[in-house]
């Protein structure tokens, strides 16, 4: 059976899909097959085949197999925003069944690994009842921390991983990424409180870089991955 990690940041735009590429090569650079998944995505274009979202189609071409996009990515709606808003507007509710049936579909490629890239943070509305942890929980994912390392990033990480934890999932390891071209201010101490504090491994350190994928696979510690699996 494949197994599943689900990627999940301290906020939107911190380099949850800079970091399931850099994980999925990373892996596939060790000879395992890996595929990703990205269920729900909020921000997409119009083309001859449909909506497309950019996270998904970096995540299928990050992939050792070739996926279709549907696959890829099941629940898509054009506008960038929060996405319970726009199942709403299109009258277009996000199920966990529909989720469940999204994942089950990559079930028949028998990969090592699948990586599922979360929208926003650990807490991301669904509807007026429910958050994508909720799948996550049901799914009993082991999860993937990328904390997006500027002001505000310690308290956002502790309250994430903390939530993780309390939600009975294992938290597999963090990635601290700089998504920003103006590095924090006091960047050693920061990062130095999340390694004491976070309970799981440092995977990653990446810069802010014209080329991250590079400098992440680098830099990655994929140990504490498949020793879990
Ligand atoms: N270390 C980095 N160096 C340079 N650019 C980066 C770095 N990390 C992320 N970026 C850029 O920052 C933007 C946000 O990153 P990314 O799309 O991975 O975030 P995300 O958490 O997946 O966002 P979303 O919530 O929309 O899925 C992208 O344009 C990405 O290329
Ligand atoms: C559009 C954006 N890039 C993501 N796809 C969706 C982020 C939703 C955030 C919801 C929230 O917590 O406020
Ligand atoms: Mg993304």
């Amino acid at each position: 059976m494949s197994q599943h990690l689900f990627i999940a940041g301290t906020d939107t735009d911190v380099g949850k899909t800079v970091v399931t590429q850099i994980l999925m090569q990373g892996l596939i650079q060790q000879g395992h097959t890996v595929i990703g998944h990205k269920p729900i995505a909020a921000g997409a274009a119009m083309t001859a085949r449909g909506l497309e979202n950019d996270d998904a189609l970096l995540i299928q071409q990050a992939a050792s197999m070739s996926l279709p996009y549907e696959q890829v990515n099941p629940i898509v709606f054009a506008e960038p925003i929060a996405p319970h808003i726009a199942a709403a507007k299109y009258q277009q509710p996000i199920s966990l069944a529909a989720l469940d049936a999204g994942l089950s579909m990559l079930a028949q490629y028998n990969s090592d690994f699948t990586f599922v890239e979360g929208a926003g943070g650990w807490r991301l509305p669904l509807g007026d009842d429910g958050f994508l942890s909720d799948w996550v929980i049901a799914q009993k994912m082991p999860v993937i921390l990328v904390v997006g390392m500027k002001l505000g990033c310690l308290n956002h990480a502790m309250l994430t991983a903390q939530a993780i934890l309390d939600d009975g999932l294992p938290l597999v390891g963090w990635v601290a990424n700089t998504p920003s071209d103006s590095q924090q201010d006091f960047y050693q101490e920061n990062l130095a409180y999340l390694k004491q504090h976070i309970a799981a491994p440092m995977l990653a350190e990446i810069g802010y870089a014209s080329d991250p994928l590079a400098q992440g696979v680098r830099s990655l510690d994929l140990l504490p991955i498949t020793d879990f699996s």
